[in-house]
């Protein structure tokens, strides 16, 4: 487990983030959510010490984050983040190797190589292994990065938004591999997610943040309410529900602030809704983002 006790830091006078307590669960693929600016890439960093700790107590398996030794603290968390930028004159699979480091400090074994070959399996990424990074797409990239996060074999990986970049199936099928991940290797992920519908299908713990301060914690049934959601991001929200989990919707015209859309070819007024059509459409037409 992951447990972050009265955490706060503040970057010059400014609270970024204010008085956290929350536990991460073992084995299990939690999501940080909330708004722009909310502090969950700050947390992710201070849990992965890329940041120093200001005030509070941050445990991963009960090892304190702040004392312990960086070699320990790399078997233990893999920290991907968001602008990693490698030398792109590198090929794919000598950045998937580096995160073999903490295990062989630059004398990789037979283990090591066949670490790399399988977390390029896991990706996808064996038929691109062996090009050069500026001659992948974003998304390609991207599954790199994770490739090496997943390649360091830490039990936990710590990931601010891995869907950066991805179209729809590879988001949904990176998803299906973390949460593969999390069941049959027993290793933990906490990611950052924006998009909530990756939370609400996939995630067992939700943390959502708002303001540098934890709103709510829990599973997503409890945490992805309409209420909380609505409050969190400040856009009128809804709930539904989609193979027994949560389904958030928030793409309704006449929910957008109550202006009726202009939209190409349709003469202003041309939509209006007549009331009865209004209960028609919200009952037949919801729509998932
Ligand atoms: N180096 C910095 N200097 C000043 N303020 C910073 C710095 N880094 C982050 N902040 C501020 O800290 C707050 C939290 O940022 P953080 O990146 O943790 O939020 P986030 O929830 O991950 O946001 P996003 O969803 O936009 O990535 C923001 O208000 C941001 O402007």
């Amino acid at each position: 487990m992951i447990q972050i006790e009265g955490l706060s830091h503040r970057i010059g006078t400014a609270p970024i983030l204010t008085d956290i307590t929350a536990d991460l669960p073992r084995g299990k693929l939690t999501a940080l959510i909330g708004p722009n600016g909310a502090g969950k890439s700050t947390l992710l960093r201070l849990i992965g010490r890329l940041l120093p700790l200001q005030a509070g107590r941050i445990t991963v398996e009960g090892r304190d984050v702040a004392r312990t030794p960086g070699e320990v603290l790399a078997l233990t968390m893999a920290i991907l983040g968001q602008q990693t930028v490698i030398a792109s004159r590198l090929r794919l699979r000598e950045l998937v190797a580096f995160g073999r480091w903490p295990h062989h400090h630059g004398r990789p074994r037979p283990a090591d190589h066949a670490a790399v070959e399988a977390a390029l399996a896991a990706f996808d990424l064996l038929p691109l292994a062996d090009r050069f990074l500026d001659e992948l797409s974003g998304g390609q990239g991207q599954r790199g990065y994770l490739a090496m996060t997943f390649a360091q074999g830490s039990p936990w990986m710590l990931l601010d938004e891995p869907l950066n970049n991805l179209d729809m199936g590879h988001a949904r099928a990176l998803m299906a591999r973390l949460a593969q991940i999390v069941r049959t290797e027993g290793r933990s992920v906490v990611m950052v997610v924006h998009e909530v519908n990756y939370a609400a299908a996939w995630a067992d713990h939700v943390i959502a943040m708002k303001g540098g301060r934890l709103i709510a914690q829990g599973p997503p049934e409890t945490v992805l309410t309409e209420t909380l959601l609505s409050q969190l991001y400040d856009t009128p929200i809804e709930v539904s529900r989609h193979d027994g989990r949560p389904l958030v919707l928030h793409h309704h015209l006449h929910h957008a602030l109550g202006v009726e859309p202009e939209l190409p070819g349709i003469a202003p007024g041309g939509l209006r809704p007549q009331a009865s059509d209004l209960e028609t459409e919200r009952a037949a037409s919801d729509t998932a983002c």
